[in-house]
């Protein structure tokens, strides 16, 4: 079989000898694995899914679990199972309808749409509270992220470990993360630090950025930013809790309405 591009950017698989122009789109057989190339982007909410889907397989291979249904792996990712297979067909996996997915060619998938096939080397920026929690945090590495810098304004930090790495002087940023090859800058200064780190960060060629300062950054467009703030995590939390309780009022109220009045139903509208 080969690769070709067929409509709306889509790359179908087509037998040696198949003209373009007839190549229509495989259909999957019963037992049969198909992979298509998308080349049309991904929602950003399906790409933080992937992630998920990644952290609970990886978990899987540690664990020897070669094959896993869409149903289990949608009760251990926590996503229900239609969204699980309409992501994974982003990534071009449909599983083996009665056996499932080979975990391992869905790591493999994954790992290659979410770029993850190399290391990305990691820079922090401001090594106070947080900082620290993020330099001494294990995870990263095992995860594909190696911390390889850490910067701080500081002179009393210059030299001191943490988590394993000397603090390097924000002066020395440019040279530090051109020799690591730093491709993602993990901010964690004072806001009113954030955009002046942010432009150093960027002229040492750094093109992925973790904000966790409080402030919109301006970065060029082939730069790409992601902000993390935990309280906004929290307001939406809240925003949940506070629906959940206004639907069950909501159907207490019609439950007293049936037993006071007789009537057999009530609808409730949104
Ligand atoms: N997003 C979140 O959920 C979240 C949670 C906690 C903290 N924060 C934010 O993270 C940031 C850090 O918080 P913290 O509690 O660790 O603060 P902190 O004061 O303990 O640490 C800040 C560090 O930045 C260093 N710094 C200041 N200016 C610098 C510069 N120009 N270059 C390099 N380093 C510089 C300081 O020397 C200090 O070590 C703050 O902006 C805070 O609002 C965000």
């Amino acid at each position: 079989m080969v690769a070709q591009r067929g409509e709306g950017d889509e790359v179908v698989t087509t037998t040696p000898g198949t003209s373009a122009a007839q190549a229509a789109p495989v259909v999957p057989e019963q037992d049969e694995v198909v992979v298509r190339e998308r080349a049309r982007a991904i929602p950003e909410a399906a790409v933080a899914r992937l992630a998920v889907y990644l952290r609970v397989l990886s978990g899987m291979v540690d664990q020897g679990v070669t094959t896993i249904s869409s149903e289990e792996l949608s009760a251990a990712a926590g996503v229900n199972s239609a969204k699980l297979r309409k992501d994974l067909s982003y990534v071009g996996s449909y599983g083996t309808r009665g056996v499932g997915y080979d975990v391992e060619v869905l790591v493999s998938h994954i790992e290659r749409i979410l770029g993850l096939t190399r290391k990305h080397s990691v820079a922090v920026v401001g090594i106070g509270n947080l900082g620290h929690a993020l330099a001494n945090y294990g995870g990263f590495q095992s995860r594909g992220f190696p911390v390889a810098a850490l910067f701080d304004v500081d002179e009393d930090l210059t030299g001191v470990p943490v988590g394993g790495i000397p603090v390097n002087h924000i002066d020395d940023i440019t040279t530090v993360c051109v020799e690591r090859e730093v491709s993602i800058g993990v901010i964690a200064t004072p806001p009113q630090a954030a955009q002046a780190v942010c432009d150093r960060l960027v002229s040492a060629g750094v093109q992925c950025i973790l904000n966790f300062a409080p402030v919109v950054l301006q970065v060029p467009d082939d730069v790409e930013v992601r902000k993390v703030d935990l309280a906004v995590e929290m307001q939406i939390l809240s925003f949940h809790v506070a629906r959940r309780a206004d639907e069950a009022s909501a159907e207490q109220a019609a439950n007293d309405l049936i037993n006071g009045v007789g009537v057999d139903r009530v609808v409730i509208r949104p």
